[in-house]
């Protein structure tokens, strides 16, 4: 499936934040996202999504445009940089309602094997933000956003999710963005960077150094 995010206008209290985006996800690609603090890229995940209201924007499935808000289809899921899932409820009962697998996740993650009957807000906030992710990118969907899913995660954790992302990718169209630049440039097909309010695609890694981005 390819999913396009067109012709976004976004503003608050009159200042133009974003105006001349375009952003393609589709399956079986990483897509990156990439810019500086307050540059717009949790707005434009949110936009995409549907949960930001903005002054203009044109989303097209398959080459087709809808006036539907995407979190309305069942299948694309969004990771927001606070916090996803309720504190109250049990990771037993969390997985069931995603309908992903406990025995699959404990392969990945077995220091999570006392944790099954344990509350969300028994965990430290690194551990919430491995569930909040995995749950995201395990249930069934067709499209997923994810906003920084690597800060807060410990490095050997961060190697964990690249890994699942990638196998994850054949399934389903996944968007990103994270400061954790280095991690993102591994496993994105296509790059995206937000600047002065307009999308640039970005093909060579090196521009981000010319932009002033990034330091290799
Ligand atoms: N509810 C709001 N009201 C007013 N201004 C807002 C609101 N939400 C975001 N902004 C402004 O819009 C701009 C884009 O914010 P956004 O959170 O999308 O940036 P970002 O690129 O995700 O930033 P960061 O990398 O720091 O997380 C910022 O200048 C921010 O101050």
């Amino acid at each position: 499936m390819i999913f396009e995010l067109d012709n976004v206008e976004l503003s608050f209290s009159g200042k133009d934040v974003l105006y001349g985006v375009y952003i393609k996800a589709e399956t079986g690609k990483i897509t990156g996202i990439l810019g500086s603090n307050g540059c717009g890229k949790t707005s434009l995940l949110r936009i995409f999504f549907g949960n930001l209201k903005c002054n203009n924007k044109l989303v097209r499935i398959d080459q087709k445009s809808t006036l539907k808000d995407l979190y309305t289809f069942e299948k694309v899921k969004f990771l927001p940089q606070n916090d996803l899932l309720p504190n109250n409820i049990s990771l037993n009962r969390l997985f069931r309602i995603y309908k992903v697998s406990w025995s699959g996740f404990l392969s990945k993650f077995p220091d999570f094997k006392n944790y099954r009957k344990s509350k969300m807000s028994e965990l430290s906030g690194g551990e919430k933000r491995v569930i909040s992710i995995w749950l995201t990118l395990k249930s069934d969907s067709n499209l997923i956003l994810l906003d920084e899913p690597f800060t807060h995660l410990s490095p050997l954790n961060i190697e964990i999710i690249k890994k699942e992302l990638v196998l994850e990718k054949k399934n389903k169209a996944i968007i990103l963005t994270d400061h954790l630049y280095r991690h993102l440039l591994e496993i994105t097909d296509d790059l995206y960077f937000i600047q002065d309010g307009c999308s640039k695609e970005i093909k060579d890694p090196e521009k981000l150094k010319e932009i002033g981005y990034a330091v290799f």
